[in-house]
């Protein structure tokens, strides 16, 4: 489904994610992990196309538009003057596209996925006036009813109290049984071993990729974490790219 094909990406010529290879399978249900800076944000960014890869590629086996994105929290502009079922519109636009109206039948389905979230009679609230917690669900609702085949989702339980992870967590394990593949970078570890099949480890390099026990394991964390202490915030290019380009 994304396939990483000694992928590095950077940020004016500091690499990001380093010659990282290895594929999210289609329909597998994969939490992306590391220390803070290992690069996770920036490998969805990169799958969805947001960024360029400075080295390798990243091949995704799905039209863009059959793609769900779900960024931090911190990154969605709350002050964009819409109303609740608006939002979750949006996530119909790839279907109607830029000019087509909307149907009734779009509107149930808004409607719907609203109350799929736990946010029955929320419809006309304006989106500037909701918690994070009722925020993320409307994102949740929105990828509801685009009906995506790639689901990208970062940091999608940060700041959620217990009842509302519980409930975006149920809308994940469902994506998975309908054969979805779901890619989420997540932070708990507990929630990553109760509910993740698959993990990738980070730290700017892959450290490990697979079965999520045998990647969650305390030699591949603490090797994670000594990676990260050992990171040098100024590196330009690495060895590997020097000695490629000397040759
Ligand atoms: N827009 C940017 N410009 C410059 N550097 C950036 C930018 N975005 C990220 N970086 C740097 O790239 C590295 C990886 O960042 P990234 O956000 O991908 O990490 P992360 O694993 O998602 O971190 P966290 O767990 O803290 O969210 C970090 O050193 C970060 O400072």
């Amino acid at each position: 489904m994304v396939r990483l094909d000694n992928l590095t990406v950077s940020y004016r010529q500091h690499p990001a994610l380093h010659h990282v290879s290895g594929q999210f399978e289609p329909g597998s249900l994969t939490a992306v992990v590391g220390p803070n800076g290992s690069g996770k944000s920036t490998l969805l960014k990169a799958a969805m196309g947001l960024l360029p890869p400075s080295g390798g590629q990243v091949r995704v086996a799905v039209p863009r538009d059959r793609i769900a994105y779900l960024p931090q929290l911190a990154e969605i502009d709350r002050g964009f003057p819409i109303q609740v079922r608006d939002c979750v519109l949006l996530g119909c636009w790839p279907r109607r596209g830029a000019w087509g109206g909307v149907d009734a039948a779009q509107l149930a389905q808004a409607d719907a996925a609203l109350l799929a979230v736990g946010l029955d009679g929320f419809a006309d609230r304006p989106l500037g006036s909701l918690s994070s917690g009722q925020l993320q669900r409307v994102l949740f609702a929105r990828m509801l009813v685009q009906d995506a085949q790639l689901i990208l989702l970062d940091e999608p339980f940060t700041a959620m109290d217990s009842k509302t992870t519980a409930a975006l967590l149920a809308l994940v394990r469902q994506w998975h049984a309908e054969g979805r593949t779901v890619v989420a970078v997540l932070h708990d570890d507990a929630q990553v071993r109760q509910h993740f099949p698959q993990t990738l480890l980070l730290a700017r390099e892959k450290v490990a990729w697979g079965p999520t026990p045998q990647v969650m394991a305390e030699p591949f964390l603490r090797q994670a974490r000594a990676m990260a202490e050992a990171w040098d915030e100024t590196a330009e290019v690495c060895a590997i790219d020097s000695l490629r380009a000397a040759a």
